[in-house]
């Protein structure tokens, strides 16, 4: 690949997990001061901070090659490019985020046919209109710049359409959900001319198994430990048998060492028991990528 990629990466919400994101995939990116045009340890690729909402639309035109970017904001513009992988992390965790239809707390507004008439305010404008005409229901939609659950607060609005990842925000204003519009994750996206260039493409892939086995190790652990060889039937019967544990012998002795890799939320629960069935010298270590072919 003679010419370099030309990556963007999502200013705001997303940019902490992406940077963290791809520093456990290996690549390094130093954002300075008020610069959008961050460094980064490789020399075939260029990177440029972009929002969120326009990441689509310059990876459409070609401005950038490759970008990451959430499902929500491609959707919004029906961007033409190609959907390369699926990356699942929001802003502050490994899980979708969704975007709802909110009503203040007291509000006679039960269902979604009884906002016909009514104002919603959103972020998501396109989305937010595509859902309601095709369920029929007429509706104002108006533009909102942010802060949007303060708007049925204040009486701007009768509903919103917002995201929400933890429910703190939606909590703090006192709202109640009666609908989930749409989930949304960050996705990684390229242009569909690149991603027609054998030598453009390969990079990208790469990128994306990198990427890919990084997140997959944050929600592992690996699992090592020493059992005499009466217990290790037992001890393995524990494992889950997702892959099969590597059992070694320990040098000049009858022990042996069973090492495997675990979902990072059963450790709390198996550990105990794989102490009461004879593991001794237990230790769990972070993984920085797990890659299946
Ligand atoms: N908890 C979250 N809150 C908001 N956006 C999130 C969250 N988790 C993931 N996202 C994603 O981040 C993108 C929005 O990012 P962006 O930073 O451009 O907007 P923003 O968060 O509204 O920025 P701002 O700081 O200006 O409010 C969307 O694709 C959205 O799906
Ligand atoms: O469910 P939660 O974890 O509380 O996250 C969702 C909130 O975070 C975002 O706000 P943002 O920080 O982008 O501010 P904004 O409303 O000014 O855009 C989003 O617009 C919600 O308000
Ligand atoms: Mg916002």
């Amino acid at each position: 690949m003679n010419e370099q990629l030309k990556l963007g990466l999502p200013k705001g919400s997303l940019q902490e997990a992406t940077l963290a994101l791809f520093k456990k995939a290996g690549w390094n990116v130093s954002v300075s001061g008020r610069s959008y045009f961050p460094d980064i340890n490789d020399d075939t690729m260029t990177c440029a901070l972009c929002r969120a909402q326009e990441m689509a639309l310059n990876v459409e035109n070609g401005t950038l090659d490759v970008g990451l970017t959430g499902r929500d904001w491609i959707a919004e513009y029906q961007s033409d490019v190609h959907v390369v992988t699926d990356l699942v992390y929001s802003k502050v965790s490994a899980k979708p985020a969704r975007w709802v239809v909110a009503v203040a707390y007291d509000s006679p507004v039960q269902t979604l046919e009884d906002l016909q008439g009514k104002t919603v305010s959103t972020e998501l404008v396109g989305v937010t209109k595509r859902f309601f005409a095709d369920k029929g229901i007429d509706v104002k939609v108006k533009f909102s710049w942010g802060a949007t659950e303060a708007k049925v607060v204040s009486g701007l609005a009768d509903a919103i359409v917002e995201i929400t990842e933890t429910e703190s925000t939606i909590k703090a204003h006192g709202l109640r959900v009666i609908h989930e519009l749409m989930q949304t994750n960050t996705q990684l996206i390229a242009n569909r001319v690149v991603w027609e260039d054998p030598a453009k493409r390969e990079k990208i892939e790469e990128m994306a198994m990198l990427l890919k086995g990084a997140l997959v190790a944050g929600k592992l652990v690996g699992l090592k430990m020493n059992v005499s060889k009466e217990d290790v039937e037992n001890v393995v019967n524990l494992l889950p048998s997702l892959h099969a544990p590597t059992v070694a012998h320990l040098y000049q002795s009858d022990w042996l060492s069973v090492e495997t890799v675990v979902d990072s939320g059963t450790v709390r629960d198996l550990i105990p028991k794989l102490l009461k069935e004879g593991a001794e010298g237990i230790i769990e270590y972070p993984l920085n990528k797990v890659i299946n072919k």
